[in-house]
């Protein structure tokens, strides 16, 4: 995938369709801070790396040293991902709705959040490896469906599922 950047400064993607050989640009952020200059904040973005890639192969060098793959089957891996998005919930569950940033969240309980949201990330990129799908490209193309899917003429404002979508 080709990352660049348009005239109003969105992040786009090139992605490659091996099946069908065909190439799409498509913008990664429909309100980017170019797109919305009067916010009062910068949207928060990640570090650049490490990439999905990246963490796929540590993890499989941490599941082979210990010679684990035996344990890393797909269903296993699967529970395993539950499990820790269970642990996430379980640090929101009983708390009133917080805003974005978790500014009313101690240290400790955003170092756990931290915690967890990794667990859950390493077994979803080791799940998607042991099912061979190549999560970065298969993520692009459902991204482009979603957008099939949900126009901006149509979902603008709107929480609506698609099937309720009056043409
Ligand atoms: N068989 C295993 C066990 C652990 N891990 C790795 C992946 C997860 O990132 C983390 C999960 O470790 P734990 O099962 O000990 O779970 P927690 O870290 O959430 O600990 P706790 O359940 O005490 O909160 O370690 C793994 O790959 N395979």
């Amino acid at each position: 995938v080709d990352l660049k950047t348009n005239n109003t400064n969105q992040l786009l993607a090139k992605a490659g369709d091996t099946e069908t050989g065909t190439s799409f640009t498509i913008p990664l952020s429909e309100n980017g801070a170019a797109g919305n200059p009067g916010a009062a904040h910068r949207r928060f973005t990640f570090s650049e790396e490490p990439n999905m890639e990246d963490i796929r192969r540590l993890q499989a060098e941490f599941t082979d040293e210990r010679d684990w793959n035996q344990f890393h089957q797909p269903r296993n891996l699967l529970l395993a991902l539950i499990g820790e998005v269970g642990e996430v919930a379980e640090l929101f569950q009983w708390r009133g709705e917080t805003a974005e940033g978790l500014p009313d969240w101690k240290a400790a309980e955003r170092e756990q959040l931290e915690h967890e949201l990794s667990d859950v990330l390493i077994y979803l990129l080791e799940l998607a490896e042991k099912c061979h799908v190549d999560l970065p490209q298969a993520v692009l193309r459902k991204m482009a469906l979603n957008r099939l899917k949900y126009p901006v003429s149509k979902a603008y404002g709107s929480a609506k599922k698609y099937t309720e979508f009056k043409d």
